[in-house]
């Protein structure tokens, strides 16, 4: 837990060194233009508009650091005092712990967020912020499932999967990010739990320890860019911000 006699410091770690696979042929996803914008400006923006947060980290696709550097050079990012852009690495997991060696010593809080959510608002990050300040070492943003989930017997392509469980809906939350974290807890959780053993989520590898992890309200702007119709869907929310409020 954060030592209360020094000054609270919060950083984000930017993995962006996917390379988009289900979004379709074309540059790694987190460069593609969301209204004109690389999608990773707008997240890094996103993370830069909580007052809190005085360091990002960008993690780059593993040979385009010097690319990504440049990209964010040419682009206002508010009132950010420091960037890192470090390279990547072939897994989400592994990308985060490469972000996660650039942190200085005096960072105490560490949000991760993915660069494929660019428009999460600046009120579901700082609800992370003030829920690990609150003393929860381990936070997620989510929302309440839409669909009935079942859970599945998994065969080859092509012959129908029988169903062995339905999940009560009301218990289910569909996760987010920034997930927040205090720092000692993070790193601890990326030193021990080994790739591969299915976290698909930084608050997985926390769970693993046994470290409990709470969430709090998500945001339905602060979707994943996935796929192509995702891309449609950011789009128009940014359309609408813009008109709205002169975001840009
Ligand atoms: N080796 C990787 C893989 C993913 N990510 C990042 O993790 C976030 C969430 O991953 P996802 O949306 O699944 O992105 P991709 O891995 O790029 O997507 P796909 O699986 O379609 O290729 C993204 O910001 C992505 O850039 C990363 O930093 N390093
Ligand atoms: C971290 C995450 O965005 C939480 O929903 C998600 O688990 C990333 O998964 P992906 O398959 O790498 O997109």
């Amino acid at each position: 837990m954060s030592d209360p006699s020094r000054p609270i410091r919060t950083a984000a770690v930017i993995p962006a060194a996917g390379r988009g696979v289900r979004l379709g042929p074309g540059a790694p996803k987190a460069l593609r233009a969301l209204g004109g914008t690389p999608m990773l400006v707008h997240a890094v923006r996103a993370m830069a508009a909580s007052r809190a947060v005085s360091l990002v980290v960008v993690v780059a696709p593993p040979d385009g650091a010097a690319e990504v550097r440049h990209l964010l050079n040419e682009h206002p990012l508010a009132d950010l005092t420091d960037l890192v852009v470090v390279p990547g690495g072939e897994t989400r997991q592994e990308s985060v712990r490469l972000g996660l060696a650039a942190l200085p010593e005096a960072v105490d809080v560490v949000l991760v967020h993915d660069a494929a959510r660019p428009l999460v608002p600046v009120d579901t990050v700082d609800s992370v912020i003030a829920a690990v300040r609150a003393g929860a070492p381990a936070v997620v943003p989510a929302l309440p499932l839409a669909d009935t989930v079942k859970q599945v017997e998994p065969q080859p392509q092509g012959t129908p999967e029988p169903v062995v469980g339905t999940p009560e809906r009301a218990r289910l939350r569909a996760v987010q990010t920034p997930q927040g974290f205090d720092r000692e807890t993070l790193l601890k959780a990326h030193d021990t739990v080994v790739e591969g053993e299915g976290a698909t989520d930084d608050a997985g590898l926390a769970e693993r320890l046994g470290a409990p992890v709470v969430v709090v309200p998500g945001h339905e702007e602060a979707f994943k860019v996935t796929r192509p119709l995702d891309l449609v869907l950011a789009e128009a929310v940014l359309v609408r911000r813009r008109a709205i409020d002169g975001y840009v």
